[in-house]
C-alpha cells in the first residue's frame, strides 16, 4: 500500500491487501478503509476519518500523508487506527455527496432513503468500526473517533469541534489534545443526530469529535500551512511525539436550536457571505417556511453551518448559545 488516497480514488483493490514493516501490520479492509496495527502493544483505538464529503479535501490531503508517513516508517505507530476516507465517489467527483449526505444516514438511518450507493457506503463504515472496535480491543483501551471536515462558509472561529450528544463526562485527555490541535471554539450537541461521530460516540462511547478545521477546497487548492496545528496534533497522537501545548482554551457552544429545510418555501435571512458563529439578538427572524417561523429565542444566538440549498428535510442551520459569555456583548 503505497498511497492509500491514490488507490482509494482507483477504485481497485489493491494487488496485496495487507502487509508488514518493520512497525506495524497494515490490512486493507475496503476501498477507503485501511486498518494499522502496532507491533508493539497499543495504547488506545483511533478511528480516524476524513472525505466523508468529498469537497472537503485538506482534511484528506492531512490524513493520507500521515497514513504514507506511518507506512514507510518515518513515523511511529502507537495505537491502533482505521482510517477512513468515508465517500471515495463523492471525492472522485469533488462533490459534497452524490444522492445523499453520508453525514445524516448513520445509525441506521440509511435504511430510510432508497437503495443507492451512499446508503450501502453508511452501513459500511458502520459495519467497518464495529469491527475495529469489538473484535479487536481490549475493553479498557481508550476509544477515540477523529472526523476531519472541512467547512463550506468562513467562520469567525476558523478552526472548531463540534460533539455529538454525550450522556458521558468527555476525557479530560480528550478535551486537552481537541485544544492543542488548535481548535478556537467546541460546539456541543444537545440532540441526537445521524452523523459519524453521533454514531461512534452513542453506539461505542468512543470519545468522538467532528473537526471543521478550514474551509472547503478543491483538491490541489489547499494551503495546508494553515492545518499545521491540527497536523501537528495528530502527529503527536499517531506516533507519541510530543503534544504541543494549547494556545489557547476553546470557547464553548451549545446547540439551542436547529433551523430544518421543510419544504421548497423555505427562506433563510441570512446572505450567501454570513459567516459561521455570527451573531443575532433576540428577537431576529432568521428563517421562514410557511408558517413555521425560527426566531431567535435567547439573548444572543449564533448560527453555525447556514445553508438554505440542502436537501428537504435536512438541517439549514444550528443556532448557538455561548456558554459563559456576556449576554449584553453585542452581535458581530
Ligand atoms: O459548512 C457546512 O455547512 C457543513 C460542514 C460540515 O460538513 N459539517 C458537518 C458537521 C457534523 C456535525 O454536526 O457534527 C456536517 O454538516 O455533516
Ligand atoms: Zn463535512
Amino acid at each position: 500500500m503505497h498511497d492509500f488516497l491514490q488507490q482509494t480514488l482507483s477504485g481497485e483493490a489493491p494487488r496485496q491487501r495487507c502487509g508488514e514493516t518493520p512497525w506495524l501490520r497494515w490490512q486493507w479492509h475496503d476501498h477507503g478503509i485501511l486498518q494499522l496495527d502496532p507491533l508493539s502493544d497499543p495504547r488506545q483505538a483511533l478511528v480516524l476519518s476524513a472525505g466523508i464529503h468529498g469537497n472537503e479535501t485538506a482534511p484528506v490531503e492531512i490524513m493520507n500523508s500521515l497514513i504514507g508517513a506511518l507506512l514507510r516508517g518515518e513515523m511511529a505507530l502507537r495505537h491502533r487506527v482505521l482510517a477512513i476516507l468515508g465517500n471515495p465517489a463523492a471525492l472522485r467527483a469533488n462533490k459534497r455527496y452524490l444522492r445523499h449526505d453520508v453525514n445524516r444516514l448513520f445509525g441506521g438511518r440509511w435504511q430510510q432513503i432508497d437503495d443507492c450507493d451512499e446508503a450501502r457506503r453508511a452501513l459500511r463504515l458502520e459495519q467497518a468500526i464495529e469491527a475495529f472496535w469489538l473484535q479487536g480491543c481490549k475493553e479498557d483501551q481508550p476509544r477515540w473517533h477523529l472526523d476531519l471536515h472541512t467547512a463550506i462558509r468562513g467562520s469567525w472561529h476558523t478552526r472548531f469541534g463540534v460533539l455529538p450528544l454525550n450522556p458521558q463526562p468527555w476525557p479530560d485527555a480528550f478535551l486537552h489534545w481537541l485544544a492543542a490541535a488548535g481548535l478556537e471554539a467546541l460546539v456541543y450537541h444537545t440532540a441526537p443526530g445521524g452523523t459519524f461521530t453521533h454514531f461512534s460516540c452513542a453506539t461505542f462511547n468512543a470519545a468522538s469529535c467532528t473537526l471543521e478545521l478550514g474551509k472547503a477546497l478543491p483538491f490541489g487548492a489547499n494551503d495546508l500551512t494553515q492545518f499545521a496545528a491540527a497536523q501537528q496534533a495528530l502527529t503527536a497522537l499517531l506516533s507519541g511525539a510530543p503534544l504541543p501545548a494549547p494556545q489557547q482554551t476553546p470557547r464553548r457552544y451549545r446547540v439551542v436550536q436547529q433551523i430544518t429545510r421543510l419544504s421548497e418555501r423555505f427562506k433563510l435571512h441570512m446572505d450567501a457571505e454570513t459567516r459561521n458563529f455570527t451573531a443575532f439578538p433576540q428577537g431576529t427572524l432568521l428563517a421562514e417556511d410557511g408558517e413555521t417561523q425560527y426566531v431567535v429565542q435567547q439573548a444572543r444566538e449564533c448560527v453555525l453551518f447556514p445553508n438554505p440549498g440542502v436537501a428537504l428535510g435536512l438541517r439549514a442551520g444550528l443556532m448557538l448559545v455561548e456558554e459563559g459569555a456576556p449576554a449584553e456583548a453585542l452581535p458581530r
